[in-house]
Parts: C-alpha cells; sequence; structure tokens
C-alpha cells in the first residue's frame, strides 16, 4: 500500500542542510539494546552467510539484486522488524525494503568510493553498531577528453559521522550522483569537512577512535522474480 507523503515530514527536522540534497541523520534512531540484541543476531548467524572481501566482510540477506530480477529470500524476523520501521517512514515511497546488506569493518578497515547503481531504489537507509565511522563522500570521476587525471583527494567533497545507533537515509543527488566510501583507517579527526558535527553531537578538532562496526544497509530492490509454480501443471 502507498504510504502517505506527509509521513517523510516527521523526518523533516534530520535534515542535514549542509549537504546537498538529501540527507537525513537521526541520531539514537535505536537504543542500546537493540544494538546488542542486533550484534549478537549478526554474530549468531551461520558462518556460512559470511563472505570476506579485502577489507571487510559481509552478509546479503534478501537475495542477490539482479537485473533480471531478484530471487527474493525471506529476510528474518530480527532485520524485517528495522526493514518495515524504517519503511514505514515514507523512506521508499510506499514500497517495503526487501534488502539487507550486513556489513563489519574492523578497525582500519572500509570501503573504496562506489555508487549503489540502479538496481535498487535509489534510497540508502544504514543503521550503525559497536562504532561510529565517517562516510565520505565524491564527484563521479569527469570522462571529458582532455581532463587532468583525477585524484580522490581532487574528487573529495565533505563527511558525514554516523554514530553508533543512529540512521542515516540518502536520496537523490545524494544516492544518484555522488560516490561514497569509508577511509581504512583508526582515527577520525572532526573537521569542517564533516558537514553533520552538531546533528551527530561531535565537536569540531575532536578526535573520535574507531573500533569494529558493524553496519546494516537496508534498501528496496523494486526488480522481484515471481518463482513460478509448475508443480502439478503441464
Ligand atoms: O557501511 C556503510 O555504511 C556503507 C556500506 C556501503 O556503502 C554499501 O554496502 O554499499
Ligand atoms: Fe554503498
Amino acid at each position: 500500500m502507498e504510504q502517505p507523503a506527509f509521513i517523510l515530514e516527521e523526518l523533516k527536522q534530520f535534515v542535514i542542510n549542509d549537504a546537498p540534497p538529501t540527507v537525513y541523520y537521526i541520531p539514537e534512531f535505536i537504543s542500546a539494546d537493540e544494538e546488542s540484541h542486533l550484534l549478537q543476531q549478526v554474530y549468531k548467524s551461520p558462518k556460512t552467510k559470511w563472505t570476506q572481501l579485502s577489507g571487510r566482510r559481509l552478509q546479503n540477506w534478501g537475495g542477490l539484486p539482479h537485473p533480471k530480477g531478484m530471487l527474493a529470500e525471506k529476510i528474518p524476523d530480527w532485520l524485517q522488524v528495522y526493514c518495515e520501521k524504517i519503511s514505514s517512514l515514507g523512506a521508499f515511497s510506499g514500497k517495503t525494503a526487501n534488502h539487507v546488506l550486513v556489513n563489519e569493518y574492523k578497525q582500519g578497515e572500509g570501503i573504496m568510493p562506489h555508487e549503489d547503481g540502479p538496481l535498487y531504489h535509489p534510497t540508502v537507509t544504514t543503521i550503525s553498531l559497536g562504532s561510529h565511522t565517517l562516510l565520505d563522500f565524491y564527484t563521479p570521476i569527469s570522462r571529458l577528453d582532455g581532463d587532468a587525471p583525477q585524484t580522490e583527494e581532487s574528487r573529495f567533497l565533505f563527511s558525514l559521522l554516523v554514530k553508533p545507533r543512529s540512521l542515516l537515509i540518502l536520496q537523490d543527488e545524494m544516492y544518484q550522483r555522488l560516490l561514497h566510501g569509508i577511509q581504512p583507517c583508526d582515527q577520525d579527526t572532526m573537521t569542517d569537512k564533516v558537514v553533520n558535527l552538531s546533528a551527530a553531537g561531535a565537536l569540531l578538532g575532536e578526535t573520535l577512535t574507531r573500533d569494529t562496526r558493524v553496519s546494516l544497509t537496508i534498501r528496496h530492490v523494486p526488480k522481484v522474480m515471481k518463482a513460478k509454480l509448475i508443480l502439478g501443471r503441464k
């Protein structure tokens, strides 16, 4: 059922105005009890659910997104609760999230700048557990001939501080145009490039030391394959 658009009104107070459209940052979206319960569930999952990548490991829930459609799998209740809670805020234009990535970053790990791409409804929502991190944003590589090679440093725009238990929602230009990544480092110093400092309750010049961070990346995959039930049919 379509959610009325006015539910997004509630989120308006959480918009980060110093970032391009649109960033919502909601501190303490979940309680400390919910955080430890979620971490327990993540670490209780079968070892086979983990995929080790260079610099992080991840669990995929809900199916593998594919251009031809995702073969949907049931999301366990401990994650489904949050899919529904976030969707009820209107984050996915009335649709319900059906895909969750669990990423685990040990101290000093990160993720290369990337786009989340066209297989998702263009909204990404992230719950952080266990540690803060800095999410960095970059302009895309310009493909104009004759341009000087662009370094990651020259494409860097600004960062968002995401604290444990927060919910981050990125839409519009933040999803569709900019790239995001996490530097593989142990500590983050808060500069004026961190555009949500006050919303995240941090101080300019403060240095935060990272610990293991687990993030829940909750999204909606619009294209889902309908499994054909051919049993008993000609
Ligand atoms: O851990 C995060 O907050 C970012 C994860 C991410 O960008 C992704 O899985 O695509
Ligand atoms: Fe991403």
